[in-house]
């Protein structure tokens, strides 16, 4: 198993709205998603796109969200997470287990923001940035 493109960097922030107005007045980024809250992952997102990829602007929902606990450490915000595209999750998550890679959670892949099954990987397996495994759209067996 090889990572595939970067998909998207996570960026946490106490408000996804301000924060996209933000990289539109600051660096033309206008084409802003509307905001979407995922109750089941404690999460708000909008998605900004630059040619190559996006930035997936989070904010908390609630406090069992896990952005609250970073954003305690991290009031104004900050960079949370790398996502790339693998072809397919489960591959991807039994390959991580056998390089021994920590599979966050019970390591079930679930349904993220762009409709497709992801997983997260421990931050201390790669220096310190969590990363997020996202299965290609059209992936899978
Ligand atoms: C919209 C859905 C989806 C998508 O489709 O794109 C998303 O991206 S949702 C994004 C939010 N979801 C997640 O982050 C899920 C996975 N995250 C977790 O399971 C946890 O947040 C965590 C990474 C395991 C951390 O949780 P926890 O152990 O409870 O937090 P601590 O604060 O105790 O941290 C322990 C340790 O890890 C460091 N840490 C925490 N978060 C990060 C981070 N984002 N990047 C780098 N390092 C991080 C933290 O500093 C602690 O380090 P030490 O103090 O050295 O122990
Ligand atoms: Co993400």
């Amino acid at each position: 198993m090889k990572i595939g493109r970067l998909n998207h960097v996570g960026v946490a922030t106490p408000d996804v709205e301000a924060a996209a107005k933000g990289y539109a007045d600051l660096y033309g980024a206008t084409d802003a998603t509307p905001a979407k809250a995922f109750p089941k992952l404690g999460v708000k997102v909008i998605f900004v796109s630059v040619p190559n990829m996006q930035i997936e602007l989070i904010e908390p929902l609630g406090e069992d969200s896990p952005i609250h606990k970073f954003l305690e450490k991290n009031p104004k915000g900050g960079q949370h997470h790398m996502c790339f595209e693998v072809p397919d999750i489960i591959e991807a998550r039994d390959a991580m287990r056998a390089r021994g890679a920590t599979v966050l959670g019970t390591g079930e892949p679930y349904i993220g923001a762009h409709g497709v099954p992801v997983i997260f990987v421990h931050p201390k397996d790669t220096g310190g940035v969590l990363v997020e495994l996202m299965q290609e759209p059209g992936g899978g067996h």
